[in-house]
């Protein structure tokens, strides 16, 4: 008979000392235990490995543990259950986590002999879920995990989508995954078209097909996207470029689910989820007379909303990353790192032309730098530290490393949302040294 297999934990915590005494201690009581010293590494991991329990300090350098625990909730994975680690005298950030749904939590100086209790009836009370399939294809902030969970609703219903969002926010990409979710692995067809791209006399005959001899040069009949998409998805991206002529018909062929191919009699019936995208305002658009409103209200069924990628801060470093990953593999070479500057740069920057420029900088880096840290010049060909002074406007060499160090603090501040302990985190100072620099230095600690 096989033996028991060891109860499965996931500890996150990011102080040394505590995380291996826990380790050590799981460990002699027969738990297989794994440590992520980062909320965000602690997300990923608890999408894929099925773990029984999940012991969390709340005070983490990334994000803390109950905004953890949150997005878990709000994603599309069931976490296990979670007993918290809080600080001496949080008895009120605690009770409202268990309000949340945590199953426990310890208070600081706690019992390692009744922490191990606890746990182990977790343990006993929680069966692992299989791993997720699919863990956060389109990024770790909340509104990205919200559209990911609409998705998930949408496969099995909705046959027309509007997907909206500034160009390269990924509407292609949700498109994309949207139909995988719904093929479930078969073998589906998934046919995009920019409808901003073929000229007015030849959309008709994309989208619908033609027969032989329907026009000139109509040598052979050929199918139009609508056809070569049947049992899949069509995708009609800039969808708001239609020629307002042809709007009309698209709605006919929408509401029918049928064709007839240019120089055709016969309607071919077909059967397939019509998904489409725009960055402009169709509303506006409508008013202003340049789309039909009938159409309009045909593909605006389900609307999913693709925010610009500066209003979701937490995706910047974690597509970064991916992107980091897959084009050092690509390139043969060593796994690359961004360094804490270049990360700072990446979260500075506005992204105008939000995941595809990200990706394209990416990519640059990695074939122009052989370093296996990444500075910020090797991400922005005009890099300027605007944190470093102007030296000749500053002093002595002392007031120089001052007002470099308080300008480092200061933006290292800013980029933490004023979080005193993630600051001190990202500095790799404690909490203490970093309170008495600011006082020192003269900045103010947010409210
Ligand atoms: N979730 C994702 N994971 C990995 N790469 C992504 C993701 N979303 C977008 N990308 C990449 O970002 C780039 C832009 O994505 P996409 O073409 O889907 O954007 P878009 O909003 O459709 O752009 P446009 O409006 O210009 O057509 C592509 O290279 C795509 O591969």
């Amino acid at each position: 008979m096989n033996p028991k297999p060891s109860p499965k934990l996931c500890l996150v915590e990011d102080d040394e000392i505590m995380g291996e005494s826990l380790v050590d201690r799981f460990r002699l009581e027969g738990f297989d235990i794994e440590w992520h010293r980062r909320a965000a590494d602690a997300h990923r991991a608890i999408g894929r490995q099925g773990y029984h329990a999940v012991i969390s300090d709340i005070r983490l350098p990334d994000f803390a543990g109950d905004i953890l625990f949150a997005r878990l909730h709000e994603s599309a994975i069931e976490p296990p259950p979670f007993l918290f680690i809080t600080g001496h005298g949080s008895i009120e950030r605690a009770v409202s986590l268990l309000k949340a749904g945590a199953a426990d939590y310890v208070t600081k100086p706690f019992d390692l002999d009744d922490l191990v209790l606890k746990v182990r009836q977790l343990c006993r009370n929680h069966a692992p879920a299989p791993p997720a399939p699919v863990s956060h294809p389109l990024g770790l902030s909340p509104a990205m995990q919200r559209v990911e969970a609409t998705l998930r609703r949408l496969a099995t219903h909705a046959s027309t989508l509007l997907i909206t969002g500034e160009s390269g926010v990924g509407k292609e990409h949700v498109a994309q995954l949207l139909h995988d979710m719904a093929c479930a692995g078969r073998e589906r067809p998934f046919v995009a078209v920019n409808c901003g791209a073929i000229t007015e006399s030849l959309i008709e005959a994309e989208l619908f097909g033609h027969e032989r001899g329907a026009f000139t040069g109509a040598a052979r009949q050929r199918k139009g996207v609508f056809e070569q998409a049947h049992g899949g998805t069509l995708f009609l991206d800039e969808i708001g470029d239609m020629p307002f002529a042809m709007q009309v018909k698209l709605l006919r062929a929408m509401q029918d689910r049928r064709i007839v191919r240019v120089g055709g009699e016969t309607a071919v019936p077909v059967d397939l989820r019509i998904i489409c995208a725009t960055n402009q305002d169709l509303r506006a658009r409508v008013e202003a007379g340049t789309f039909r409103e009938d159409l309009y209200y045909r593909i605006n069924v389900v609307h999913v909303r693709i925010p610009l990628l500066r209003d979701r801060p937490e995706d910047i470093l974690w597509f970064a990353r991916r992107f980091l990953r897959e084009f050092s593999e690509l390139h043969g070479g060593e796994p690359r790192t961004l360094s804490p500057a270049a990360e700072h740069a990446l979260l500075a920057y506005p992204w105008p032309g939000n995941l595809r420029e990200l990706r394209h900088c990416i990519e640059r880096a990695c074939v122009l730098c052989g370093a296996a840290e990444l500075q910020p010049p090797d991400l922005f060909e005009d890099w300027r530290d605007d944190r470093l002074p102007d030296a000749r406007a500053v002093g002595t060499l002392d007031q120089y490393i001052r007002e470099c160090e308080r300008r480092y603090i200061e933006g290292t501040l800013a980029h933490c949302s004023g979080h005193i302990m993630q600051a001190a985190a990202h500095l790799g100072i404690s909490r203490k040294n970093l309170w008495e620099k600011m006082k020192r230095l003269g900045i103010e600690a947010a409210r």
